[in-house]
């Protein structure tokens, strides 16, 4: 297993970030939630004048064994394929929000069920052709579960090396708030009743189904070790959130600002965090999503999101809407006038 080297920025230069945003001309504190992300984006680029560089969304999708059952998902498995070839023709949500904000999307097939043949827009980085059912036995083997942190790992060494410093992750998988439950409970310790939603729209009674289901998977895998993040991924996750998870360890490794979408990539995040906790100061939460789980994810993690628009879309849809903010941060802290350049003056006391 590719071993990652992360380590919290180094915190000598937060003086002076906060210095240079005490003095813009504002009374302090002022610009709430934009002055923690200035400071946030200065510490991780240790610089006082942050620049951010080619921000690119990647989307990694996969398929699940268990979505072939229809017991946990509401659309079925073929949505999944379906929906790649709608981000390739650049018209799905996740596109049409990026283009919004100049951010450029990569499409990875990170283990979808269908054979795309080669398609020049598509990143081939198939796993498999999907996980295997976890109600019957693990969704993938140690070996796949490796093999997929190191892909995802690999081409955000491949984005950076073209100049990026900020990017953000999203996924397309059928049943996958199903995983992303079933991670939360073990990592979170949440009452797996707490963990799982709607997802793409579960009417009540095929909610009661998916958390049925969900709790037989949880007894067929009672031996599992919570504590064992990598375990815990191949038991119960999907291609793409394995792909995620190594892409998030190799961004922080590699300095980069990660803009954490919703419920699935978040559950990403969270085995991310088990294996290094340190990842967490180079993550920005773009959104509390409107699925049933991610608020008490988010407070598992500390954190605290930008937005809160009710989107329960994943895609990265919230990273992209989200991105406007971080850009928001830096034009502040490089572009406005301090009391001293503005000849404004300060509070006097
Ligand atoms: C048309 C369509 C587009 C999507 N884009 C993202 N998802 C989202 O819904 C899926 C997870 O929900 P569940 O666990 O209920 O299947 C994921 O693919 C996720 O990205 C979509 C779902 C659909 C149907
Ligand atoms: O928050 C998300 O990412 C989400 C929620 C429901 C369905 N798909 C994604």
């Amino acid at each position: 297993m590719k071993k990652f080297n992360i380590k919290t920025p180094d915190q000598g230069i937060k003086g002076a970030l906060q210095t240079k945003i005490d003095l813009k001309t504002k009374p302090p504190g002022s610009l709430g939630s934009l002055e923690a992300l200035a400071l946030q984006i200065g510490l991780i680029q240790q610089s006082t004048s942050p620049q951010i560089h080619q921000p690119h969304l990647v989307v990694f999708a996969a398929d699940h064994g268990i979505s072939k059952e229809g017991l946990v998902n509401p659309f079925p498995q073929e949505v999944t394929f379906q929906m790649v070839m709608n981000f390739l023709s650049g018209k799905a949500a996740v596109n049409v929000l990026a283009n919004q904000h100049n951010l450029e999307v990569t499409i990875v097939d990170a283990g979808v069920n269908y054979n795309f043949g080669a398609l020049p827009n598509l990143v081939d980085q198939k796993v498999d052709f999907g996980t295997k059912n976890y109600l019957y036995g693990p969704a993938m083997t140690r070996g796949q579960c490796e093999m997929a942190i190191e892909k995802g790992a690999n081409l955000v060494n491949q984005i950076a090396a073209k100049g990026c410093n900020t990017i953000g992750f999203g996924e397309m998988g059928i049943a996958n708030t199903s995983s992303a439950s079933l991670l939360m409970h073990h990592i979170c310790q949440t009452k797996l009743e707490d963990c799982v939603g709607k997802g793409t729209g579960a009417n009540p009674e095929q909610l009661k189904t998916k958390l049925v289901t969900l709790q037989k998977v949880l007894e067929k895998h009672q031996q599992v070790n919570s504590k064992d993040p990598m375990e815990l991924l191949a038991t119960f996750g999907g291609f793409e959130i394995a792909q995620i998870c190594g892409a998030m360890l190799q961004a922080a490794e590699n300095r980069m600002l990660i803009l954490v979408d919703g419920f699935i990539a978040t559950a990403a995040l969270l085995v991310a965090n088990q294996i290094i906790p340190e990842i967490h100061a180079y993550c920005v939460f773009a959104h509390c999503s409107g699925e049933k789980g991610h608020e008490a994810m988010l407070e598992y993690l500390k954190a605290s999101p930008l937005l809160k628009l009710g989107m329960r879309l994943g895609e990265g849809s919230g990273a992209a809407v989200a991105f406007p903010l971080i850009q928001s941060a830096c034009t502040f802290l490089n572009e406005m006038a301090s009391f001293e350049s503005a000849g404004v003056s300060q509070k006097s006391n």
